[in-house]
């Protein structure tokens, strides 16, 4: 079955391209800057073990010219892995917010698009982009079978004492306000892996996903038992732009004293908060510079984005009563080894003690770089949202078709 995966960011789109059962990708890519004059569309085949890399710069205004792009390098002459957009039998598109509709996979239809549009205020950043992303690959793509997988799906496991606010019970029951979690996909994948490697199908794992967005999760028996992202993808760690955790009371002084309308406060704290607010950049790669130049703003925003790691770390480690692994993953997660150093600080006494050699060993799979005598594991896993949106929609598909 060949199943294409969409990711759609606001700026962004990544995809790979599947033959399932196999786990290697046929095709990959990233279209970056998106919507910018001189986007960047980084495009890489795997032929008979053989990887080959296109990268060219033009201007993609829209997902539309994105997608239309990957359309001419999938099915090009020379470097084509295909030769019609119809041999995809599937699209699997990565959708944040799925609310109270969806707590699974789902194939797309009218109604479906209908309820990831009204999640549009929940996921600002994420969910028009999706739908962009499904709108145009159903007119390139027309022969396939178009599916969602949802970030807040893993973590309908919740308990009601995990996702719960204390708010009146109406606001739940009637209104559907309360903790969905996100970057889902991505927890479970690494979570899974995480397992298999200790072996331990009852193991109590923190996953840290340290992206542009930041999500923490506890798992135990390969289930989301609590998250740091609440109603939408804001709360919690700090992120690329976005403030994470913030007392409720700082958006009521900002309207009543400062004047602000909820569409300034929303701008505020998804857009121009986080590592961006509090340096200027939002890539950690632009951080890591300005703190090699001495920049004590990025110092300071580096050592606040470790210490709310850690306080998660804490709350988890109670959470499960335990830990037997700590995973990092995603961008910075998996790349930055002054972050997972500075979050693995002084956590002897939870049994998380890090190898600083190991730590620093820079590699595309799965490693541990714990101390050889710690009883809590440190992995650090690559995420691939990617596969694991192929598989669901495989799976998804193969029951239906049963
Ligand atoms: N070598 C690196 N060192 C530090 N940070 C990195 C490195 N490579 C990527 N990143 C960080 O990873 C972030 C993007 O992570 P990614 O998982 O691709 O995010 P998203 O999927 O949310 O776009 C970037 O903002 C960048 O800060
Ligand atoms: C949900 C979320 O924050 O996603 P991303 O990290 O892709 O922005
Ligand atoms: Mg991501």
């Amino acid at each position: 079955m060949n199943i294409f995966v969409v990711n759609s960011g606001s700026s962004s789109i990544k995809y790979q391209l599947f033959k399932l059962p196999s786990p290697n990708p046929i095709c990959s890519g990233l279209i970056e800057r998106l919507g910018l004059e001189n986007s960047i569309i980084t495009h890489k085949t795997y032929i008979d073990g053989k990887e080959r890399v296109v990268r060219r710069t033009l201007d993609m205004l829209d997902h539309e010219a994105g997608l239309q792009q990957v359309k001419f390098l999938l099915t090009d002459l020379k470097i084509g892995v295909i030769e019609n957009p119809e041999e995809i039998q599937v699209v699997g598109h990565r959708v944040v917010h799925g609310g109270e509709s969806f707590s699974a996979t789902a194939i797309i239809t009218k109604a479906v698009k209908d309820d990831i549009k009204k999640l549009f205020p929940l996921a600002p950043l994420h969910n028009p982009a999706n739908l962009l992303g499904i709108e145009v690959a159903e007119k390139i793509f027309t022969n396939a079978t178009q599916v969602a997988v949802f970030d807040t799906a893993f973590h309908q496991t919740m308990p009601e004492k995990a996702f719960r606010y204390a708010l009146p019970d109406s606001f739940y029951s009637d209104l559907g306000i309360r903790v969905y979690g996100f970057h889902g996909t991505s927890h479970k994948y690494v979570a899974e892996q995480a397992t298999q490697y200790l072996g331990k199908p009852n193991s109590k794992i923190i996953t840290v996903h340290l992206g542009n967005g930041c999500s923490m999760a506890a798992v135990q028996n390969g289930k989301s038992v609590d998250t740091s992202m609440g109603f939408g993808p804001l709360s919690g760690l700090i992120m690329g732009t976005r403030s994470g955790d913030i007392d409720p009371s700082v958006v009521f002084h900002l309207i009543n004293q400062l004047g602000y309308d909820p569409e300034q406060v929303n701008m505020l704290l998804n857009r121009r908060s986080g590592m961006l607010g509090l340096t200027g950049h939002s890539d950690m790669r632009d951080i890591t510079k300005a703190i090699a130049a001495g920049d004590q703003q990025a110092q300071l925003a580096y050592q606040l984005y470790a210490y709310r790691i850690k306080k998660y770390i804490g709350a988890y480690a109670a959470v499960l009563n335990g830990l037997d692994a700590l995973v990092f993953t995603a961008g910075v997660g998996e790349n930055d080894a002054l972050v997972r150093e500075l979050v693995c600080q002084d956590m002897t006494y939870l049994g998380i003690q890090l190898d600083l050699e190991k730590n620093q060993t820079a590699a595309n799979n799965l490693r541990e770089i714990n101390h050889a005598q710690a009883p809590v594991k440190i992995l650090v896993i690559p995420t691939n949202e990617e596969l694991e949106i192929a598989q669901q929609c495989n799976a998804l598909l193969t029951s239906t078709t049963a």
